[in-house]
């Protein structure tokens, strides 16, 4: 159906995408794997007509549709030719309904004339009913009158994908990491949405970190690595292993805490948690989990004031002010939030100033006057050597530290937050998703980094995470949020059943 022949694309000069030729076929899904930075998205920004592709000079070779060259110069066009994308980064537009954002541009009007189309008045009732019929198309169940903004992430993921799917006569579905923000029921129901939406001769393009997945829902799967299409795979040759290896092209060590942390002293405390209450022990690596909206992130949010919540927190025995940031970041509290476009990162500014943003005046080696630092210049040459070494630490793919963070892919910007976090060194760190969007071989490398903070710099860190899996390796303990109450804690040797069981309220509160 879509053929794509010796395409490459540049950006400044930069190669990123060299001489693929792929293949995507009708009824299939077609796994694209790679590690951050490998140009997974560049590739299918050109199949949507992504304005970011013409204005940086467009793309060279060519893209079939059913044999005949078809140009994508703009969005409209890759529209016409009945493609459809759901980005990684959402697009949603704040302040409008669940059904507003569904229906944008596609809106049922009634009493419309082509003469006069501003007198075209929108028909409420149909554009409610179509938004219900996208979302229980998925298996979503949301208010459509909602609005997007009192929504989790991964509810708002579901509204992205039903707006692309109430677009008509789709032919190419293309999902960038439609997974990443979804628990392991939400993961199950869209798995199984894409496998029936393929079953309607839809070809679909399923881009993902988590190799499972991928193993489970592909008929097929490519391999970019550093902007060349390494390999493809078809489903009875499918191997982690091989993946892995094509990938990254090296070993993967599993990060482990080497020995789990005797009880400290109480660092905070949580009380009047619905009713429950939670102690950060000193030294500790704490993991804090639970199924969507079970209350897990409100902990650190509502301490940090980004949504309300009424709990009660000391630090130290000294009672703490909920959203009093300056207090908080004073004592060394830092939180690190997994809506990084909206509350992490600064996207027109360098990579070297989001990863020192905030932490100046804790490190006097940034400034060229440490005796006055209040009235002190940075000292630009250590902060570019500090920025230089976190990239290479965390093995960050970009130009430069002087490249605007919104130049780097998904995974390097997340990688950037946590090089701030390492950068700030603080004594308690709450981090949410540390590892959401980021490829095999660079998870190891984040966990392995906040072991290191935790051992080298006596940072306290909670990890807020729906994967289990590495919440075991790296936590002291986990505790499990349900129904908005501290619900259970493991701690020692954790059985990953129990703890999967626990998520459902079953287990031994
Ligand atoms: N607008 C841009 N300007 C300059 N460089 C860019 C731009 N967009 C992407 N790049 C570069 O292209 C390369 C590929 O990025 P891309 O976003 O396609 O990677 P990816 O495989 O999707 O990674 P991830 O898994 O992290 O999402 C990266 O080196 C990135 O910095």
């Amino acid at each position: 159906m879509l053929e794509l022949k010796h395409l490459s694309k540049a950006f400044d000069g930069h190669t990123v995408l060299n001489d693929i030729n792929l293949t995507i076929l009708p009824g299939k899904v077609h796994g694209l794997i790679g590690a951050n930075g490998s140009g997974k998205s560049t590739l299918m920004n050109i199949l949507n007509g992504n304005e970011t592709i013409a204005r940086s000079g467009g793309y060279t070779g060519r893209i079939l549709l059913d044999g005949r060259d078809i140009t994508i110069q703009n969005h409209s066009q890759s529209v016409a030719c009945g493609i459809a994308m759901v980005h990684q980064e959402l697009a949603l537009f704040s302040g409008m309904t669940v059904t507003e954002n569904i229906k944008i541009n596609r809106e049922k009007t009634r009493f419309s004339t082509p003469l006069l189309p501003e007198l075209s008045l929108l028909d409420p009732n149909k554009n409610i009913r179509d938004a219900q019929h996208a979302l229980e198309a998925i298996g979503a169940h949301m208010d459509p009158g909602q609005v997007i903004d009192a929504l989790s992430l991964n509810q708002k993921q579901f509204v992205e994908l039903a707006r692309e799917l109430d677009q008509q006569n789709i032919r190419l579905l293309i999902l960038d990491e439609p997974t990443s923000s979804l628990n392991i029921t939400e993961t199950k129901a869209l798995l199984s949405c894409i496998r029936e939406i393929a079953d309607r001769g839809i070809a679909v393009i399923f881009i993902s970190h988590r190799l499972e997945e991928i193993m489970q829902v592909c008929d097929t799967v490519s391999v970019l690595r550093d902007g060349a299409l390494i390999s493809t795979y078809e489903k009875a040759d499918f191997s982690i292993g091989a993946f892995a290896d094509d990938m990254v092209g090296r070993k993967i060590v599993k990060t482990q805490r080497a020995a789990k942390k005797q009880k400290g002293d109480v660092l905070m405390q949580l009380s009047q948690i619905n009713g429950t209450e939670l102690d950060i022990r000193e030294g500790e690596v704490l993991g804090i989990t639970g199924l969507a909206g079970q209350g897990q992130e409100l902990l650190a949010e509502g301490l940090f004031g980004l949504k309300p919540a009424s709990f009660q927190a000391r630090f130290k025995g000294e009672e703490l002010s909920l959203g009093d940031n300056s207090t908080l970041t004073a004592r060394g509290i830092y939180y690190l939030s997994d809506d990084r476009a909206k509350t992490s990162l600064f996207r027109e500014s360098p990579v070297w100033k989001n990863m020192i943003f905030g932490t100046e005046l804790r490190h006097r080696e940034f400034l060229r006057w440490k005796a006055c630092p209040a009235l002190s210049l940075l000292d630009r040459k250590a902060i570019q050597a500090h920025a230089q070494a976190m990239i290479e630490q965390l093995n960050i793919v970009c130009r430069s530290p002087d490249a605007p963070v919104r130049e780097l892919s998904g995974g390097n910007q997340q990688k950037v937050c946590i090089a701030r976090a390492l950068t700030f060194a603080p004594e308690l760190l709450f981090v949410n998703e540390p590892t959401r969007g980021i490829d095999i071989y660079s998870k190891e490398l984040i966990l392995d980094w906040l072991l290191k903070m935790n051992e080298r710099d006596h940072t306290t860190v909670v990890i807020t995470s729906g994967e289990l899996e590495e919440l075991v390796r790296v936590c002291d303990r986990v505790v499990v949020m349900y129904q908005g109450q501290v619900f259970q804690t493991f701690e020692g040797e954790m059985n990953l059943e129990e703890l999967t069981l626990s998520l459902y309220g079953r287990g031994n509160a």
